[in-house]
């Protein structure tokens, strides 16, 4: 039961503040982390998006106890020795975050399991987990030899790699350090680049000894996980919307609070200081095991400017909403070392390029990211989600600023990752 919408804004100007609503890669490693460890562990600032109760839907499987009160979270686990096997298949959704991650948890248990998620899933990568936890000893079968889901995974005992990392992904280095926590020996795993951190900063929340410096990573495998409290701010990729929308839209003033800044994601940050935008951060000034704050953002004159290197994985899931942005900057914005976009929910360079195509944009794709010229004058147009979260949200803020209504297919997707979504646009559009 797909859901359709018409978006029709007369370009108003934004005002009014937004509380964000949690960090998805850190709510879903909360879940992980205080199902690994035995005990109660309590979570604050969860995201209710359908991603992360799919990773509660799946330790509820394996026999941990977790109760949702709003975005309060209750673990209570008998510790990753003693779950069960479940009876079930382990269902991962529309979530690669869930899938890749849980095969380096699964791999290291001592279960029989199998996981398979939705369409989407089904084509994306996951040699990419199963070929470094193969070497470290997991016993993984799956389709075309483990190349898709669905996969069985039966726990085994593991021993410690070095692994090289080939493509720059969390979601590998943390799948990887996931089984490492039950294998025998030291794994270290070497980043080329740089990506988010979230799961090495779990485990030392967790009471975990891990050591990363100059881009090498290295645990030692049969330390115990402590259970404790995580407090999750707000999703930088969520608030990314937001930026994007009082930048473009003439004449707004919007403050966004509680919005994660770990620097291995603050890449669009980055951007719209490059670009020319007009904002201020007020960082939280406690201790935590992530820095959040408030940004205040107004609508300003863009510029385009090249986006590339190392400065990608720090805003992978942002590049549909700076597309958006950049239509919007004067002269050419050139986005390059992006392929992993081909691999996300959807081909996010295909549906990032033909969206605002439709909606008069002079974009084009590239091998590798893609080049919009600007600023123009978009239009409205009837377009699809794809089924991707970012590329709805994407085009909903486009209608922000179209001449004319924008037609959204398939919107319902957008509570993957924002549930609010649409009540957070109304109250600063009214
Ligand atoms: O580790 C994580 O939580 C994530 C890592 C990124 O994926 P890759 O590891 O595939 O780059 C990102 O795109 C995804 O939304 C969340
Ligand atoms: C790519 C994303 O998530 P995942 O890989 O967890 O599906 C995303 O949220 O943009």
């Amino acid at each position: 039961m797909s859901q359709s919408i018409t978006l029709t804004y007369q370009k108003p100007s934004l005002s009014g503040d937004i509380k964000i609503p949690g960090d998805k890669s850190i709510s879903h490693r909360s879940v992980m982390f205080g199902s690994l460890a035995k005990g109660r562990t309590t979570v604050s600032g969860f995201l209710l998006g359908e991603d992360c109760l799919s990773t509660i839907d799946c330790f509820r499987k394996l026999g941990v106890h977790i109760e949702l009160d709003g975005n309060d979270v209750a673990i209570e686990s008998p510790g990753v020795a003693d779950w069960n096997e479940p009876s079930e298949i382990l269902y991962t959704g529309n979530s690669g975050t869930t899938t890749r991650l849980m095969a380096g948890i699964l791999a290291g248990s001592n279960v029989f399991s199998v996981m398979t998620g939705d369409d989407s899933i089904a084509k994306r990568p996951m040699q990419r987990v199963t070929a470094p936890l193969r070497k470290m000893g997991a016993k993984i079968s799956g389709r075309e030899d483990g190349k898709f889901t669905p996969l069985a995974i039966e726990g085994a005992a593991l021993k410690a790699i070095e692994y090289d990392m080939p493509v720059a992904s969390a979601q590998v280095k943390s799948a990887i350090l996931l089984a490492a926590l039950r294998a025998e020996g030291k794994t270290t795993i070497l980043e080329s680049v740089p990506t988010r951190d979230h799961t090495e900063r779990m485990m030392r929340q967790f009471g975990l000894d891990i050591t990363s410096t100059n881009r090498k990573i290295t645990l030692e495998g049969g330390q115990e996980l402590k259970a404790t409290h995580v407090d999750v701010p707000g999703d930088i990729s969520s608030a990314a919307f937001f930026l994007v929308a009082a930048a473009i839209a003439k004449g707004s003033r919007v403050t966004l609070e509680n919005v994660g800044l770990n620097p291995t994601r603050d890449g669009i940050i980055e951007v719209m200081e490059k670009m020319g935008a007009d904002f201020e951060i007020e960082m939280e000034d406690r201790e935590a095991a992530e820095p959040s704050g408030t940004i205040h953002v107004r609508s300003s004159q863009l510029t385009g400017i090249v986006i590339e290197g190392s400065l990608i994985p720090r805003l992978i899931d942002e590049i549909p909403v700076i597309a958006l942005l950049a239509t919007q900057a004067k002269g050419k914005t050139i986005i390059r070392d992006a392929e992993e976009l081909k691999v996300k929910e959807t081909d996010r360079i295909t549906a990032v390029v033909e969206t605002l195509k439709k909606m008069g944009a002079n974009i084009e794709a590239t091998e590798d990211g893609m080049i919009i010229e600007g600023p123009t004058q978009l239009s409205g147009a009837e377009v699809d989600s794809y089924g991707d979260h970012r590329i709805g949200m994407m085009a909903s803020i486009a209608s922000l600023i179209t001449e004319g209504s924008v037609v959204l297919n398939n919107s319902d997707c957008i509570s993957i990752s924002y549930p609010e979504f649409f009540e957070h646009l109304e109250t600063i559009s009214k």
